[in-house]
């Protein structure tokens, strides 16, 4: 067997299937690639797009042939998707997946697809955009893609899966489910959850009119509003399906924000400082581990 798939079929063509549809043509073009959607619209559009080499009219008809199938679809729509596809894979085609939480995906998968190897992953990429129009072919680049095989998964195939993310410019590793979406809680899922929750605040507040929340809507308010903007769909799935570790941040969150209420009320200067200072050496490792990240070459010749 070879390290390179022959053909990705797609299923959901929204920003992740997209993109990946689209940096798969442009990095990798002796894979073929079909894909669908359930929404017609979604479909007609990715055709005119070229999200896909082939955009099939039916889930089925998508994953004839394919000897690898990404599901990219909202996380409570995972077991649909595959239950659809079921009657027309290959016995051999690798199923593998892009939601934004691990572990209930892995469950759902492996029950509506128990004979298939299932390697879920989650390419540690977006944009507060979705649907057929967000996807591009640079997505991917430079950001991690952990993939979160089950024990016992077959090594060849977990490493074509990497060789596969790493054509296409992430970087990749390989990480438990469960530790994986503890990890992401807090990196990702309690974000949005404050973005969401600061942005409607503002929207309700009677002493200060909506006018003037647009109208000062500078610097910090502004980065929140971009992630509260994000797919209602997608991120009502996040929170129903990484509900433990999101809960479970969201005290550890809740206790540090009480600690700060009261430097603020007891005027304890000294505390407040020496957080916003580790803060903002955190973020200053960030930005040093991001330019590390622009300038690597990671291996995108299009060979597999
Ligand atoms: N948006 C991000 O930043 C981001 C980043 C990483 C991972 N993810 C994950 O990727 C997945 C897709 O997110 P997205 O941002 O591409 O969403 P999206 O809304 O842009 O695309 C999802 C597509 O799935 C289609 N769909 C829904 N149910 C379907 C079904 N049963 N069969 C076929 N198609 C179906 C929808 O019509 C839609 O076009 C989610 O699981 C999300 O958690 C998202
Ligand atoms: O950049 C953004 O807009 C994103 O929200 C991307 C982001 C993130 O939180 O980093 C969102 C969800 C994911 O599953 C992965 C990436």
């Amino acid at each position: 067997m070879t390290m390179s798939f022959a053909k990705i079929a797609i299923i959901g063509l929204g920003l992740q299937g997209g993109s990946i549809g689209l940096a798969v043509q442009q990095y990798l073009p002796k894979i073929a690639t079909s894909g669908y959607d359930r929404d017609p619209a979604t479909r007609a559009r990715a055709a005119e797009r070229g999200l896909v080499g082939h955009v099939a009219e039916t889930a089925v008809e998508a994953v004839q042939d394919a000897d690898l199938v990404i599901f990219c679809v909202p996380l409570g729509a995972m077991g649909d998707a595959a239950r659809e596809c079921a009657p027309g894979l290959r016995p051999d085609a690798v199923i593998s997946d892009v939601g934004s939480s691990k572990e209930a995906v892995a469950k759902v998968l492996g029950e509506v697809l128990p004979n298939h190897v299932i390697i879920p992953a989650h390419p540690v990429a977006g944009t507060e955009n979705s649907g057929p129009d967000a996807g591009f072919a640079s997505l991917f680049e430079g950001r991690w893609c952990i993939i979160t095989p089950a024990e016992g998964t077959d090594p060849f195939e977990i490493e074509r899966l990497s060789v596969l993310w790493q054509a296409i410019g992430a970087r990749v590793e390989i990480m438990a489910p469960a530790h994986h979406d503890r990890v992401l809680a807090v990196t990702s899922h309690l974000p949005h959850l404050i973005a969401y929750t600061i942005v409607g605040t503002a929207g309700d507040l009677e002493e200060v009119t909506q006018n003037e929340v647009i109208k000062y809507s500078a610097g910090g308010f502004r980065d929140f509003t971009r992630i509260a903007a994000s797919d209602p769909t997608m991120w009502r799935d996040v929170f129903l399906y990484n509900r433990d570790a999101v809960l479970h941040m969201l005290q550890v969150f809740t206790e540090d924000l009480t600690e700060l209420q009261k430097a603020i009320r007891l005027g304890d200067g000294e505390k407040l400082f020496d957080h916003f200072t580790r803060t903002r050496a955190i973020r200053r490792s960030i930005i040093e581990q991001g330019q590390d990240v622009a300038s690597a070459n990671f291996g995108r010749d299009g060979k597999v």
